[in-house]
């Protein structure tokens, strides 16, 4: 588990202000979204907090170390999960351990066992221990999504950043691939910061939100606070109705309820 404070992060690029002064403190433990529609800045944020980016200005702190360089306690998972697609899930969540057992060995396979027992292990953590000897290209696109969870998780972080992991998934696939990403949050007690645009999975999985416009937070604070009027200023005057995707059948709503 650990603490995160961003404080005071701007991004530029060029003309373009990606990120403005951006400021907020997560404690340790906590499963947070970033709200805001497409060029809000969020991936620009995610990219500052894993250090792909360098800010212009501010910093990131991790357990209070800036975080100046990529750490193997902060993983990263992208939207398009950069699997192998000829290997098996068990060998894409395998490779996720490079950083402890080098390059040539990891290529090899020549990890130890405890290495391997990670790598089926984070496979349970998102059901597909028994699709493990599976090549990657043969699964579905949430299958693959959930591989790259794995992946991630025998790097064995304490933060864990998703930059719009479901935004190439139908609905459902969506919220299997938020359900494994909450039960890996709670089971290995990470503080996870996932980016997203569908709101009503945003507010069904999330517990604390960040919103962001035109590289601005806007809006910080927990579930019972994420109003409809906080999702009007978070994304302003874009029709927000095609972003309220069913998460639930039974429901069958594509309204918000406070
Ligand atoms: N490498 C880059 N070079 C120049 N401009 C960039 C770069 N990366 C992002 N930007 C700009 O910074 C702003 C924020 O982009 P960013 O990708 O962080 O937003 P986002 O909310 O993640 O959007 P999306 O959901 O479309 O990825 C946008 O105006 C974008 O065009």
């Amino acid at each position: 588990m650990s603490h995160v404070v961003v404080d005071g992060l701007t991004k530029q690029y060029g003309d373009v202000t990606a990120l403005d002064e951006v400021s907020f403190e997560i404690p340790s433990g906590e499963f947070v979204i970033i709200l805001g529609v497409s060029g809000s800045g969020k991936s620009t944020l995610l990219r500052c907090m894993s250090a792909l980016t360098q800010p212009t200005s501010g910093e990131i702190r991790i357990d209070d170390r800036p975080m100046v360089s990529p750490r193997p306690e902060v993983a990263m998972i992208f939207q398009q999960h950069n699997i192998i697609g000829d290997l098996s899930a068990y060998s894409n969540a395998l490779s996720g351990g490079m950083n402890r057992s080098g390059f040539f060995e990891s290529l090899l396979q020549l990890q130890d066992d405890d290495e391997k027992y990670r790598a089926l292990e984070a496979l349970d953590t998102v059901g597909l221990l028994e699709e493990s000897t599976q090549k990657a290209r043969r699964m579905s696109g949430g299958q693959q999504q959930r591989v790259g969870i794995a992946r991630a998780l025998v790097q064995e972080p304490e933060v864990l950043l998703a930059d719009e992991p479901v935004a190439s998934l139908d609905p459902g696939s969506a919220q299997d691939v938020m359900k494994y990403l909450q039960t890996a949050s709670v089971e290995r007690d990470l503080t996870t910061f996932i980016s997203l645009h569908q709101v009503n999975i945003a507010r069904k999985f999330g517990e604390r939100f960040i919103g962001l416009r035109d590289g601005q937070k806007v809006f910080d604070g927990y579930r019972d606070e994420l109003t409809l009027d906080v999702i009007d200023e978070i994304y302003g005057d874009i029709d927000t109705e095609g972003m309220f995707v069913d998460t639930d059948a039974s429901e069958g709503t594509t309204e918000a309820s406070p």
